[in-house]
């Protein structure tokens, strides 16, 4: 049988199929030996994609068990390394942050995209560098972490509590508000001034973002396979996809003119004034400029981006944790009337003696672990972790939720306890593996900033409010949906004011 089909291949079909099979095993010979251990057969084309579930997080999360310190995927061509353990991420990304802090720019959306490698969140090396620097300044100047902003947080904060006020008690679904509300609060800084909850221009902006983060998620296979892309019907989004970053590039462009327009160098109040003023004065010191303005279109972009809906599926997390364990939030209660009462709001002094809502709050953010992968970095050059071989080129995942869920570093990690983060004299114990805001390099920009805004609004908000279930025999579950960021499944709660 063979050899009748053979006879109707000729003799170029075999030479060309006998050539592929040796380009193959050279390149198989050349790969080293010591990879990290993969959880299965990695099959041609699509690589170890066929074992993903639709929400893969547990089974990273079991094979992090079983391998340990890395393991490798095969994401079709893209060879993918998980870093589960603070050691190695501590190799990974402190020690050898010079190979593993740049993002991948030559994937299908960066081609699709220019834009898509400019700005903070995605773009590498000395451009990178630059955007952070510069980046970081403006928010420190604008009190990142100190009262000057603590003032506006609280002035957004005061909006939002009116607003809750409005449903009476009823059931109510409140996760497009409080992402309203957290990023009016990125609006301050960027724009220098916060909306209404009902401005179109907002409502479209919050929209927008929001979908950018649900429709990425959703395309990732494209990077892995760009030529889906092409078939029929959008099948990938990867259409759905464009029109959306072409969306958001003349938004952006568009509220960046209006505010342009009242530019004024005696008072840089916001993001924009001060990145044009360290623009100009980068230029006129003749040194390499990497401030531009498609660069301060893409800052902003990334600061709503990565500012905007974490912090608000943080603070969703954390209301649905207290419905799940209203214990803890009469701890919250007792310990705000104990120490500010409620005639005052409360005020960033206050958090060194709210500390058992500041373990709670950790502790949220241990076991919710919203960015559970972090986001995906580059290996630059052929490097060793763990004692194994990580070549160039390789995708590196972050495997955050495997540090907060390890045995040997928590004991009882799959326990909700907010008193792990607390001592005997009830002073909060900084634990070094509590990393939801990532280490090295690429650590979260907003880090002072979210802190500063997951004490305020939830001291605030229980301070005003007593959140309970939609009804008593119902408590909604405390399980999540999968994305870049993951925000819990929707649920209704009831805000009831305490005064009444
Ligand atoms: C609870 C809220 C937040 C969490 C859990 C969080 C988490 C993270 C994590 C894990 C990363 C690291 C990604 C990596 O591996 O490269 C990151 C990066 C980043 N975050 Fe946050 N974040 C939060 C809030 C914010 C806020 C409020 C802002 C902005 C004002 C912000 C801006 C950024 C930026 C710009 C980056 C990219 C940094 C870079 O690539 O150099 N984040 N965040």
């Amino acid at each position: 049988m063979i050899y009748t089909v053979l006879s109707y291949v000729s003799d170029t079909t075999c030479l060309a199929f006998i050539i592929i099979i040796l380009i193959a095993l050279y390149f198989r010979s050349r790969q080293p030996t010591n990879l990290p251990p993969s959880p299965g057969a990695a099959l041609p084309i699509i690589g170890h994609l066929y074992m993903l579930e639709k929400n893969p997080r547990k089974q990273f999360k079991q094979w992090s068990e079983k391998y340990g310190d890395v393991f490798t995927l095969q994401m079709g061509p893209q060879r993918t390394i998980f870093v589960n353990t603070y050691e190695a991420m501590k190799e990974a990304f402190i020690k050898k942050g010079d190979y593993f802090s740049d993002r991948q720019n030559d994937n299908f959306l960066a081609k699709h995209i220019p834009q898509f490698t400019n700005g903070v969140i995605l773009a590498s090396g000395a451009d990178w560098k630059a955007q952070r620097t510069t980046s970081l300044a403006i928010l420190r100047n604008f009190g990142m972490g100190k009262n000057i902003l603590a003032e506006k947080i609280t002035e957004e904060i005061s909006y939002f509590i009116r607003e809750l006020a409005k449903a009476n008690g009823k059931p109510r679904d409140i996760r497009y508000l409080t992402n309203m509300s957290v990023s009016n609060v990125i609006c301050s800084i960027i724009f220098g001034k916060r909306f209404h909850y009902d401005d179109p221009k907002f409502q479209k902006q919050i929209e927008l973002f929001t979908e950018v983060v649900k429709t990425n998620t959703g395309v990732l296979l494209l990077n892995f396979f760009p030529s889906l892309y092409y078939l029929p019907f959008d099948l990938f989004k990867g259409r759905q996809l464009m029109k959306l970053y072409s969306e958001v590039l003349s938004h952006t462009s568009h509220m960046v003119e209006e505010i342009q327009k009242s530019y004024d160098p005696e008072n840089l109040d916001n993001y924009i004034f001060a990145y044009i003023d360290a623009m100009k004065k980068e230029k006129l010191s003749g040194e390499s400029c990497y401030l531009s303005e498609v660069n301060l279109e893409r800052n902003i972009d990334s600061l709503f981006i990565a500012g905007s809906e974490t912090t608000s599926t943080s603070i969703l997390w954390c209301l649905l944790y207290m419905l799940n364990y209203p214990e803890t939030q009469k701890n919250m209660y007792d310990e705000l009337l104990e120490h500010v009462g409620t005639e005052r709001t409360p005020q960033l002094a206050d958090k060194s003696k709210l500390t058992y809502l500041t373990a709670f709050i950790m502790e949220v953010q241990r076991k919710s672990s919203i960015a559970p992968i972090s986001f995906p970095h580059l290996c630059t050059e052929n490097v060793t972790l763990a004692g194994y071989a990580i070549p160039k080129g390789t995708l590196v995942m972050p495997n955050i939720d495997a540090v907060h869920g390890s045995k040997e570093i928590w004991g009882d990690p799959d326990n909700f306890r907010p008193q792990r983060f607390l001592d005997e004299q009830k002073r909060i114990i900084k634990r070094e593996e509590f990393i939801p805001f990532f280490i090295g390099r690429r650590i979260c920009l907003g880090e002072s900033l979210a802190t500063m805004e997951l004490f305020l609004f939830l001291s605030t908000l229980i301070q005003k409010f007593e959140f309970l279930p939609a009804s008593s025999d119902k408590v909604p579950p405390l399980s999540d949906t999968w994305g870049l960021v993951c925000a819990p499944e929707p649920y209704e709660i009831r805000c009831v004011e305490r005064t009444k």
